[in-house]
C-alpha cells in the first residue's frame, strides 16, 4: 500500500496520456502532428518550459467534448489512487481551450463529471484550481474570470501558469483581486524558471497563500527565511525540475536543502503524463536518488495535507494525517 498523500500541483491537461490523445483525436476527427505514441513519447525531449508549453498545447487539440474532459479526468484519478492520493486539487488551463472554440463550460462539466464520483471510485476527494496563461494579456485572463462565472461553486482557487520569464505576477494584480473578491483562493506558479522577485509579488502584490515550484527561492536567503516564519507551502515539482531542465539532474534537486531550511514543501507531478511518472513515482524518486528516510516521506505527505484547501474541512484533513502517521513503511 502506498503512502497516502494529497496531490496540489497536477495540470489535468498535463496527464493526457499518448494512448488517450490518439483516441480522443480519432473520436474527434482531429489529425495529431504524430504518426503515433512512440513518435509522440520520443518527442518529450524538453530543453526548457516553452519547448515542454508548446507541446503540452498542441496535443490539447484532441480535447473536445464534455465526454473527453471527463475521460481525462476519470483517467488521472484512477492512476492518482494507485500511487496513494486521497486529495487531489487540480489545475485546468481554460484557455489553452476557449483559444481554440471549447468552451469553458464544457471543460469545467466534462472535469465535474469525473470529480463528482471520484470520492466513492477512487477514495479521493478534490478540488479545481482555474489557472490564467501568463503568456497572454491580463485582460483574457479577466475575460475568463468572468466566463467562469456560472461555475464558481465548481472552483476553489485561481492560478498563474504558462511562460513565465518575463511574465510577472504584478500583471496579474486587477483579475486576483477580482477573484478574491468571487471568493475564491489563490496561488500562482513562480521562481520555476522566473526570479526570487516574482514569489515576493506572487505573495505582496497577489496576495496567493501558496507557491507552485519556488525552486528559485533558494537563491534568496530572506526570502527562504520568510517563506519559513510564515509557513508559505512550496509545491514542489522534481521530476518535472528535471525534465524542463531547472536542475541538471534529479540527484542535484535541493528539495533535501529546503527541508533542512524547514520549508513546508509538498511533492507533486505537475504533468505526469510528460514528465516520467506520477505523484507516487516521484515520492519513491526522490526516496531512492535523494536519500530521503521514512521520516522525510512521512513529513512529505503530512506537508501535503497540511498545504491543502482542507481548511474547509478539518474532520477529513485529520482522518488523512492519522492514515499518514500510522502509515508502515517496509
Ligand atoms: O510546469 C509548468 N509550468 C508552467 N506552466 C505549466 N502548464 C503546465 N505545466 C506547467
Ligand atoms: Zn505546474
Amino acid at each position: 500500500m502506498p503512502l497516502p498523500k494529497a496531490e496540489l500541483h497536477v495540470h489535468i491537461e498535463g496527464t493526457l496520456e499518448p494512448e488517450l490523445a490518439f483516441a480522443l483525436a480519432s473520436r474527434n476527427g482531429v489529425r495529431l502532428p504524430y504518426a503515433g505514441t512512440e513518435e509522440l513519447r520520443r518527442a518529450y525531449d524538453f530543453s526548457d518550459l516553452q519547448s515542454f508549453l508548446d507541446l503540452y498545447y498542441g496535443l490539447t487539440n484532441a480535447l473536445h467534448t464534455v465526454d473527453d474532459f471527463a475521460e481525462l479526468a476519470e483517467a488521472y484519478l484512477a492512476r492518482a489512487a494507485e500511487q496513494g492520493v486521497r486529495h487531489a486539487e487540480i489545475f485546468f488551463d481554460p484557455q489553452a481551450h476557449t483559444a481554440r472554440g471549447v468552451s469553458l463550460g464544457t471543460v469545467v462539466e466534462g472535469l465535474a463529471r469525473a470529480l463528482d464520483h471520484s470520492e466513492e471510485r477512487h477514495g479521493i476527494s478534490t478540488r479545481l484550481i482555474m489557472c490564467f496563461l501568463r503568456d497572454l494579456p491580463a485582460a483574457s485572463a479577466l475575460a475568463t474570470l468572468e466566463d467562469a462565472k456560472p461555475y464558481l461553486h465548481r472552483i476553489s482557487a485561481v492560478g498563474l501558469d504558462s511562460a513565465e520569464a518575463g511574465h510577472p505576477p504584478s500583471d496579474f494584480r486587477e483579475v486576483y483581486a477580482a477573484a478574491e473578491a468571487l471568493g475564491l483562493r489563490k496561488v500562482a506558479h513562480a521562481g520555476e524558471e522566473g526570479p526570487p522577485a516574482y514569489i515576493r509579488e506572487a505573495l505582496d502584490v497577489l496576495g496567493v497563500e501558496r507557491i507552485d515550484h519556488g525552486l528559485r527561492a533558494m537563491e534568496d536567503p530572506e526570502l527562504v527565511a520568510r517563506l519559513v516564519r510564515d509557513r508559505v507551502p512550496l509545491t514542489v515539482c522534481p521530476l518535472s525540475n528535471v525534465r524542463l531542465r531547472a536542475v541538471d539532474t534529479l540527484a542535484d534537486h535541493p528539495l533535501p536543502a529546503m527541508m533542512e531550511a524547514g520549508l513546508l514543501v509538498t511533492v507533486n507531478s505537475d504533468d505526469p503524463a510528460y514528465f516520467g511518472g506520477y505523484v507516487g513515482d516521484t515520492f519513491d524518486a526522490v526516496r531512492d536518488t535523494l536519500g530521503l528516510g521514512p521520516e522525510r516521506l512521512r513529513e512529505l505527505a503530512r506537508n501535503s495535507f497540511e498545504a491543502s484547501f482542507l481548511d474547509d474541512d478539518e474532520e477529513r484533513r485529520a482522518r488523512y494525517l492519522a492514515e499518514v502517521e500510522a502509515y508502515a513503511f517496509d
